[in-house]
């Protein structure tokens, strides 16, 4: 499991410490790790292996991320690198400068770079006499580099890449797209301009092979766009991780998933692995049903109770004789746990089954057709943390739509600016409906309501292939996760080992990130490659049967 912290949960931690007078050693041993990975990605741009003879170009910024760049250019110096410094900012850290200077690293301006507040501000004095190079020299600086240390702003910068700094980045990226060759991309602690705290990623940005982090890993590794921009992350401890407190979003790893999935015992039945009411797919579109509930079959569900029309229930049932079907109302059939919602539209009858979910006592995973619903009753009160909502970014979007039109929130996304913060338009969904939310994408985003007595819990998942980005894939997700809900519904201790915040609320936000996490994994079984969905199904077999504890 990855613990990922807020700039300022990291900053409390290092606190004491920088007012004991430690933060140049905190620095240095930063530095120190950072070069370290750095020479890793040179000795391979080297066919002998070697570091000399290797070139290192670092854009430093004016704080102290790029005094952590500075450092380490120091360190690449002692081992032979040939180092240069563009300096971004109106200024840079005066000891790192030194370091490096006294190591022989050469340093240059960027030409026109003012600082964030002004970009009009000339370069100050201690800088203002090194050599200032235009864009175009800068950049072929940069192009013929073996490896590129980007340290212009971490944790404390606000807003994206400005000014000359990122007009340099948008031109380097423009060569980027065009060649398959080009220097590596290490990030010192955060990819520039991208926010530690929400993962947003304002463009222009340079997207990293690799990210070395301090202390412990940050939000943005953990959540969309931050991670697909982070590269392979490192983590090199500084001294302060015993003093470290809440982590903002935990990230399950597929290690975590596995030893933490609920396995049934010898004192098990099929009614206390937990029964699944389905309540999906309509005549025109039977598609969901069949594969919502193979996917609940294959997940090992203890029950699978499917309630539909006749059509749609002997499909089902050609494809999964396990399920039993029948025409019955919700409120007819005792479950453990409901999944509604796949395939579910313009059919009064479901639609009513689907209202009847929404209002029962038990757990729900509320998923497409059943979000309408389920936005909508949040105008008579919360729905609880046992109701689980699935929405992909366009339905948070319509979700969204609906708590505006209630009263429950003035300020209601779209699609594009919840692609661009996931993290925070699904912590505030849980909020506002009192709902678990699983955002669903590239990363999938789970958070849970919070209440007085819990805080809210946040986790992501990845490992997830593009291939997943298919029709139906979200359908088979639902079933994994009415499966484990269901069984969790019966056993609520059977997460705790994932640790206290699985316990109480939390739980249903463990259980749908372990949903998450199986779906994901079922998807790389055999590599890389398209995973229809009845294959994504079967593979959460295959993936079940590994050794996980
Ligand atoms: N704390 C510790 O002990 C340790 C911290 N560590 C390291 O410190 C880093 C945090 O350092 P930090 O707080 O100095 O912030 P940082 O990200 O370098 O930027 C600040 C300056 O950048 C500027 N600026 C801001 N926004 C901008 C923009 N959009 N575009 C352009 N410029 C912008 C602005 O200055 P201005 O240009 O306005 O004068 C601002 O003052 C952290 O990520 C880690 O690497 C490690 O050494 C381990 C120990
Ligand atoms: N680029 C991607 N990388 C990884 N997973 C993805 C990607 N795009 C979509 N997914 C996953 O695929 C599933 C698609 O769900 P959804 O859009 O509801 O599909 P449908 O309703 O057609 O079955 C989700 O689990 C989502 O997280």
């Amino acid at each position: 499991m990855i613990d990922a912290y807020t700039g300022a949960g990291v900053r409390a931690a290092e606190q004491p410490l920088l007012d004991a007078g430690h933060g140049d050693i905190l620095m240095r041993r930063a530095a120190l790790g950072l070069s370290r990975v750095c020479e890793t990605h040179l000795r391979r741009a080297n066919r002998k292996g070697l570091l000399s003879g290797t070139t290192t170009v670092i854009l430093v910024g004016s704080g102290n991320n790029g005094g952590d760049g500075l450092w380490a250019g120091s360190f690449l110096r002692r081992a032979g690198v040939m180092v240069t410094a563009i300096l971004t900012g109106s200024t840079a850290h005066p000891q790192g400068l030194k370091a490096l200077r006294a190591l022989g690293g050469s340093v240059v301006r960027l030409e026109g770079q003012g600082s964030a507040t002004d970009p009009n501000t000339a370069p100050d004095a201690s800088i203002a006499g090194f050599h200032a190079l235009d864009r175009g020299q800068a950049l072929s600086t940069m192009t013929s580099a073996h490896l590129v240390l980007d340290a212009m702003l971490g944790t404390g910068a606000w807003g994206g890449l400005r000014g000359e700094a990122a007009a340099l980045v948008e031109d380097f990226n423009a060569i980027r797209r065009e060649s398959a060759t080009g220097p590596r991309i290490v990030a010192c602690d955060v990819v520039s301009g991208v926010n530690a705290d929400s993962g947003e990623a304002p463009e222009p940005v340079l997207k990293a092979h690799a990210t070395v982090t301090f202390g412990a890993a940050k939000v943005a590794h953990v959540v969309a766009p931050g991670e697909q921009l982070t590269g392979h992350l490192t983590v090199i401890p500084i001294g302060i991780e015993d003093r470290l407190e809440h982590p903002s979003v935990y990230r399950l790893e597929a290690q975590d998933i596995l030893a933490a999935w609920p396995r049934p015992t010898a004192t098990d039945t099929k009614y206390t692995r937990g029964v699944l009411g389905v309540v999906a797919g309509t005549p025109s579109y039977p598609g969901a049903a069949i594969m919502s509930t193979n996917a609940a079959v294959q997940t090992g569900a203890g029950m699978i109770r499917f309630l539909g029309d006749a059509s749609t229930r002997g499909m089902v049932l050609a494809q999964s004789p396990e399920v039993v079907c029948s025409d019955d109302q919700p409120w007819d059939v005792h479950v453990q746990a409901w999944l509604a919602g796949p395939g579910v539209a313009d059919d009064e009858s479901q639609a009513a089954r689907v209202q009847a979910v929404v209002e029962a006592q038990e757990p729900a995973v509320l998923d497409a057709g059943a979000l309408t619903a389920a936005a909508q009753s949040v105008a008579d009160g919360r729905l609880g943390a046992h109701k689980i909502l699935t929405p992909h970014a366009g339905e948070l979007e319509q979700v969204y739509e609906w708590l505006k039109g209630f009263g429950v929130t003035d300020d209601a996304p779209d699609r594009t600016r919840i692609e661009a913060a996931p993290v925070h338009w699904a912590r505030e969904a849980a909020r506002l409906t009192g709902a678990t939310v699983l955002l669903k994408g590239a990363t999938t985003i789970i958070a849970s309501p919070g209440s007085e007595e819990q805080d809210q819990v946040c986790l992501s998942i990845g490992q997830a292939s593009p291939w997943l980005a298919t029709a139906g894939s979200g359908d088979t997700l639902a079933g994994i996760l009415g499966a484990v809900v269901a069984h969790v519904a019966e056993h609520p201790e059977a997460l705790r080992r994932l640790g206290e915040w699985a316990r109480g609320d939390g739980r249903w936000a463990a259980a749908a990130a372990l949903g998450a996490g199986v779906h994901a994994l079922a998807s790389r079984v055999d590599g890389e490659g398209p995973v229809p969905p009845t294959v994504l199904a079967a593979n959460v077999r295959r993936v079940l049967r590994t050794k996980g504890q």
